[in-house]
């Protein structure tokens, strides 16, 4: 017999279009049919032709039809809920769809910015898996039973379903290899566009708005090595899921962000889950009341997200107790001076007692309960001071990279020059290089210069904005360190 193509090419029978599912579905039924009426028949024919006529019938029956279906029906089980390896195949089957299927359905994506195309119903797409072909048909049930019953849901009475088919030759490539590459493929799909979410937590309580941050690694400026560096370390993480279930640890890394005030942090953070396409959780941590709340919040984040907890060093007392005591018995040898000020104190003791989420407990989670959570996590620490911090906090295997976000050089400037004012060169750059080796100024500053104020500005008003505001602080400098003071 030729290879399934040509049978399955388009069949226009009586003005309707037949796919291949039908047209197999379509000999099944005659094959059916041919054996009811031979099981009628064959009791008046002796024995030995029945032999030899089942014995060849079987064979003309294979012969015929080489092939095998399997069906997935979009509801199921008695409740009728959605079934996930449909919405899988379904998610799997859109890039296809939109490239072979010539009838399609569009709806507006989970983002309300996309459109997402499938296939419309009782169409066909081909697909190819280590060399073997294989063929998805989508098609519709409409039951008649519940049509009436149903008069004001006129679309609860359709059952979609998608058919596969396959020659037996391949039985089990398909059903060994591809059916659960598809189903990975079609989660991971649904995971890209999925609509994130980014998490505050008031309490111990978790709410959500729609994460939408533009932020990516492209439009964050920063050292170019550096930044390849970081997008390989995170790709890497999220496809090493097997490699951490074998060495038996959790699938989380943790990342500790530093560097002063508006150089990019949590614009790396939000870059970061665009990258990945993960939830964020910000945690407040002043407003944990303790450690046991602490651990019910972190248990209730999601696989593929990232953790953030911002300005460590302020949520935090991060040397541990005896700071604190030191500090009491600051303020009881104070108080005991000083009567008259008892209130005031009073308030203060509550301010430091506010929040008891403890260094240790927060280590412990890392270290212990989290190993216990499934899926991937990422947990990003950011500070302004990473000289105060705790080395317990920030020792290798819990902060796994430590990344510095630093004043702006000249190709993070470059980068900047592209995104705000779409140049790649100005006769102004030299002058800008000389002056970003002497002076400190952060990405959030010279992005300030660089933002746009009219719609007609012109690039050179901007740079020579930031050249005046870097010739100022120079000028400051030498005047604070007075005239000894020389550039480095
Ligand atoms: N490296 C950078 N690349 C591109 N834009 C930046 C960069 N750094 C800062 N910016 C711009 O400055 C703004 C403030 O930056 P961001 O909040 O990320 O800094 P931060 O380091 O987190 O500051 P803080 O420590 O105060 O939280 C951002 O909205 C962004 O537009």
């Amino acid at each position: 017999m030729s290879e399934p193509e040509s049978c399955l090419q388009e069949k226009v029978r009586g003005g309707t279009k037949m796919n291949p599912g039908d047209l197999f579905g379509h000999i099944g039924s005659i094959v059916g049919s041919l054996m009811f009426i031979w099981a009628m028949f064959k009791q008046f024919f002796p024995y030995q032709v029945v032999n030899q006529i089942e014995k060849h019938s079987q064979r003309l029956v294979t012969y015929v039809y080489p092939y095998i279906q399997i069906t997935f029906h979009e509801f199921t089980g008695e409740r009728l809920m959605r079934s996930e390896a449909y919405s899988a195949i379904e998610n799997y089957l859109s890039s296809k769809a939109s490239t072979q299927a010539k009838r399609l359905k569009g709806d507006i994506g989970k983002n309300n910015q996309s459109l997402v195309l499938s296939m419309d119903d009782h169409e066909e797409v081909s697909d190819e898996f280590n060399g073997v072909k294989l063929w998805w048909a989508s098609g519709k049930h409409i039951s008649k039973a519940q049509s009436t019953v149903s008069f004001h849901h006129p679309m609860s009475d359709e059952r979609r379903y998608y058919k596969l088919t396959f020659h037996k030759r391949n039985r089990d490539v398909i059903l060994g290899t591809y059916l659960n590459y598809v189903m990975k493929e079609g989660k991971a799909i649904k995971v890209k566009n999925r609509q994130r979410k980014l998490y505050t937590n008031s309490g111990s309580y978790w709410s959500h708005v729609v994460f939408e941050h533009p932020a990516t690694f492209q439009t964050l400026a920063m050292d170019p090595e550096e930044k390849e560096m970081i997008i390989d370390d995170l790709i890497t993480f999220s496809k090493s899921g097997g490699f951490y279930a074998r060495i038996g640890r959790a699938w989380k890394r943790g990342y500790l962000l530093y560097g002063p005030p508006g150089t990019g942090k949590s614009t790396m953070i939000a870059a970061m889950a665009n990258l990945l396409g993960y939830d964020l959780y910000d945690l407040e941590l002043t407003a944990v009341k303790d450690n046991t709340e602490l651990r019910k919040l972190l248990i209730e984040t999601s696989s593929k997200s990232i953790i953030v907890i911002e300005d460590i060093d302020c949520s935090l007392d991060l040397t541990g107790q005896r700071r604190k005591k030191k500090e009491k018995e600051e303020k009881e040898q104070e108080q005991e001076k000083n009567h008259t000020g008892q209130n005031q104190q009073g308030m203060q003791e509550k301010d430091v007692k506010s929040s008891q989420v403890t260094l240790s407990g927060l280590l412990n989670f890392i270290d212990g309960l989290w190993s216990a959570c499934a899926g991937e996590r990422l947990i990003v620490f950011t500070t302004n001071y990473v000289e105060k911090l705790d080395p317990a906090l920030v020792r290798k295997g819990r902060m796994d990279l430590h990344i510095e976000l630093s004043y702006c050089g000249f190709e993070a400037f470059k980068l900047l020059a592209k995104n705000y004012l779409n140049i790649d060169a100005h006769h102004l750059f030299g002058t800008i290089s000389e002056l970003l080796k002497e002076i400190k100024i952060t990405p959030a500053e010279v992005a300030e210069h660089l933002m746009p104020k009219s719609a007609s500005g012109d690039a050179e008003i901007y740079l020579k904005s930031l050249i005046q505001a870097l010739e100022l602080t120079k000028m400051q400098e030498k005047v604070e360190h007075g005239p000894h003071w020389t550039e480095n």
